[in-house]
């Protein structure tokens, strides 16, 4: 297991570009397993969860070329089904949480699909049942084997048909759209997921000649075609590696642009960390984060204290939730963080208080934070990763500390940060792998 040697104090200066988005390329990366056709990918980042899915469909039988230094072409021409039938294929699934997401183009165009349970993040309780239903709302048949652990999903042509969502699950959506972009006749999801990453999918899945409308609200008409073919796509900036920069920026008292974010993707991203009093301004299509000296949490129009919380799109996003705790540890006054949608996902606060945090962690889902407003430096020390968004905040605690911090199990922040630690060190970061 590698680690993160992090000398604290050093203040970062200069240009910062985003990556591709992790959870965007997942959906768009299982998509082109609906066409026989090539389909062209831009701006894939180079992350374990990437390639791991990349080298998941290569063993599937499909036809992945490197076109350029973030571009890949796919040619699902030839999948090899029985290979999904096999422990290794089943045992690499459950490495990776995008893996879900082949059920849906599987059921579409083969009429199968076997899949482990998914790996990700263990932040708390993560059901399937709005994608096993959702599918089966098609006439597919779905069985689990208890056994072997395993999910069997059968249909002949999937049929289109209305259904309410009962929650709106961000994979869930992207696997019942992909699979009832074939069925035949229409299909209606309502509490659809509407994040960019499932916008930026019904688009592409447009070019490829899908028949989808409604995109960007929570309500989806899916017109079933054919079949589908070939076409290009690039996946926009990560919004949650966006929103760490800035974060990252606030709490080492940086001054930092970070280049080309899609501003107009990041809804209400660049305001909540306004809230906390974070001055950030738009720039064109860059955020210029200005050195600061200090920021001061808002209060709430009643002058009750701040509550930031997550919601389902449009609202914030939870993988942003860790980090914004992390700046308010040297924020001017209190927030409340509520992290509605996972259980698990605060217990990282133990290492921020072994740090020298004040946090109080009220229940597995509310932290208060009272911050230091920079009168007290957070102390170095040893942490490790639980989770690949606690990660990048310990690691941006790290990076404010007072001495030298080791992260260990950093393949967490690999899982979705590519080369983190070259393009922090490039501006003025000193982080070590070892
Ligand atoms: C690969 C990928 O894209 N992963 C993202 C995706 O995971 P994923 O799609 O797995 O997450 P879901 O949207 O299904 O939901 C996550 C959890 O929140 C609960 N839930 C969800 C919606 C809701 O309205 N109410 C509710 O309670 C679900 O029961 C589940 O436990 O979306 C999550 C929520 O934005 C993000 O944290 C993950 O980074
Ligand atoms: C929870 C996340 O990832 P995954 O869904 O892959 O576990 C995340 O990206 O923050």
């Amino acid at each position: 297991m590698a680690s993160f040697v992090i000398e604290g104090g050093h203040r970062l200066c200069g240009e910062i570009h985003p990556q591709g988005a992790k959870n965007e390329v997942l959906q768009i990366i299982c998509a082109t397993l609906l066409t026989a056709e090539e389909v062209t990918v831009n701006n894939i980042p180079d992350i374990l969860d990437v390639n791991n899915l990349i080298q998941l469909l290569r063993e599937m039988g499909v036809t992945v070329a490197k076109k350029g230094i973030d571009s890949y072409s796919f040619k699902a021409e030839n999948v090899d089904l029985a290979y999904l039938e096999s422990d290794e294929f089943l045992k690499k699934c459950s490495s990776l949480r995008g893996s879900v997401m082949l059920i849906g183009p599987m059921v579409a165009r083969f009429g199968k699909a076997l899949i482990s349970k998914p790996g990700g993040d263990k932040i708390g309780r993560r059901r399937l049942d709005t994608h096993f239903v959702g599918i089966q709302n098609l006439g597919a048949d779905f069985r689990y084997d208890e056994g072997r652990g395993i999910y069997e999903i059968t249909a002949d042509r999937l049929q289109g048909s209305y259904m309410l969502l009962d929650e709106a699950s961000v994979t869930g959506t992207a696997n019942i759209v992909m699979a009832a972009v074939l069925a035949k006749g229409t299909t209606t999801i309502y509490n659809a997921a509407c994040e960019p990453y499932v916008q930026q999918l019904c688009r592409l899945l447009n070019r490829m000649g899908a028949k989808i409308s409604g995109i960007a609200s929570n309500l989806l008409t899916i017109e079933g075609v054919e079949e589908l073919h070939g076409t290009q796509h690039t996946v926009l900036p990560d919004m949650i590696e966006v929103g760490s920069f800035i974060g990252m920026a606030a709490m080492t008292k940086s001054e930092i642009t970070i280049k080309n974010v899609s501003y107009e993707n990041l809804g209400i991203i660049p305001e909540s960390f306004r809230r906390l009093g974070i001055k950030l301004e738009q720039r064109g299509d860059d955020i210029y984060v200005p050195a600061q000296e200090t920021y001061q949490i808002e209060s709430f129009i009643d002058g009750s204290i701040m509550t930031i919380a997550d919601a389902t799109w449009p609202g914030l996003t939870p993988d942003l939730l860790s980090v914004m705790l992390v700046v308010a540890t040297q924020a001017k006054g209190s927030v409340l963080i509520h992290q509605k949608m996972f259980e698990s996902r605060l217990f990282f606060v133990d290492k921020l208080i072994d740090m020298g945090a004040q946090i109080i962690l009220c229940d597995p889902h509310r932290a208060v934070v009272i911050g230091h407003n920079h009168g007290f430096k957070l102390r170095g020390t040893r942490l490790t990763s639980p989770d690949i968004r606690a990660g990048i905040a310990l690691l941006i605690a790290a990076m404010s500390a007072e001495g030298t911090s080791t992260i260990s199990n950093i393949e967490q922040i690999d899982r979705g940060y590519q080369n983190i630690e070259g393009r922090l060190n490039a501006i003025g970061a000193r982080i070590t792998r070892i």
